[in-house]
């Protein structure tokens, strides 16, 4: 497709050309073959919060994906910084040092974020596809997904290189979906335990084990491959990015949606995860920065 006519229709319905159909026959909602595939998904989500969609992408797009990702990738700050697993440091004023809620843990890697990818390109197609939203919301047993609308964490590129890492932490968002583009030599596995805090339940002693390295039991694992999909309730399930080691950059897409409209990262952990924000962060800080409509921390 020429680069015009992608321009012309960033929301097109059609995910033929992105995703092998062949394999997840889920272009129109609703059908017998989306229900399948959709019914399938449900029974992983539910088991352990984490769906994964081996081979989601169309072998063409792939290879599109990855290079426009390794080009963004190219351009991205490497960032070394430590926060807490929520990154609210205006949370943490009262705490005692050894609370969970305040232990620093290590991130060091870059971010492309939304507003540096183009609408153009087969991650931003996806990821604006009302078909491929609909799909979101069937695998999660929901009526609709809104885009997270946060104009950096919204689609965002992780780019950990040899000795980087993203430790523990909880996403502002719902969901993530995440996309490999490329795979680093060894390491950057995605480790998570499934729905450690839960709406109106920080969990603060299962999180303080965690932390710790006491609740081996809790920690599941999981190693992407190029072009696989997941479907993850990051808000929810504590998760991290194990060190990545070797010449080979570990490239992941990440999808942000949300359960409502307006979601937004609060202007602290926004500067600690991407060194900066935007005005529309700004805009909307004076709004309830402690909680959530869940009562938990955002
Ligand atoms: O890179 C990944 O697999 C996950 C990234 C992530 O958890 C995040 O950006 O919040
Ligand atoms: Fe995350």
């Amino acid at each position: 497709m020429s680069t015009l006519a992608r321009f012309a229709d960033p929301e097109s319905d059609r995910l033929d050309g992105i995703v092998d159909l062949e394999r997840y026959p889920i272009e129109r909602p609703g059908s017998p073959e989306w229900c399948a595939v959709v019914a399938d998904a449900r029974v992983s989500i539910e088991a352990d919060g984490c769906l994964s969609l081996p081979g989601f992408l169309d072998a063409d797009a792939l290879t599109d994906a990855h290079a426009e990702v390794a080009s963004l990738a190219g351009k991205a700050v490497r960032r070394e910084a430590w926060s807490s697993v929520y990154a609210r440091i205006e949370l943490e004023g009262d705490m005692a040092p050894d609370d969970p809620r305040r232990v620093e843990v290590r991130r060091c890697l870059g971010h492309v974020t939304r507003d540096q990818i183009a609408p153009d390109t087969v991650v931003a197609r996806l990821y604006a596809s009302p078909v491929f939203k609909a799909f979101v919301a069937g695998c999660l047993g929901l009526e609709r997904v809104y885009e997270y609308a946060d104009p950096l964490a919204g689609l965002i590129v992780t780019v950990v290189p040899d000795g980087g890492e993203l430790s523990w932490h909880y996403d502002t968002n719902e969901f993530v979906v995440s996309l490999m583009t490329q795979q680093p030599d060894d390491g950057g596995l995605f480790e998570f335990c499934p729905d450690l805090r839960k709406p109106s339940d920080e969990n603060i002693d299962g999180l303080g084990r965690v932390l710790r390295g006491e609740a081996d039991e809790l920690v599941h694992t999981r190693a992407l491959r190029p072009g696989d999909l997941q479907i993850f309730r990051g808000r929810y399930s504590l998760h991290r990015v194990t060190p990545v080691r070797g010449e080979q950059e570990r490239h992941v897409v990440c999808l942000g949606y949300a359960d409502r409209p307006g979601v937004i990262g609060p202007v602290d952990r926004t500067r600690a995860v991407y060194g900066r924000v935007t005005e529309a962060h700004l805009l909307a800080e004076g709004r309830a920065t402690t909680a959530a409509p869940d009562g938990l921390v955002l």
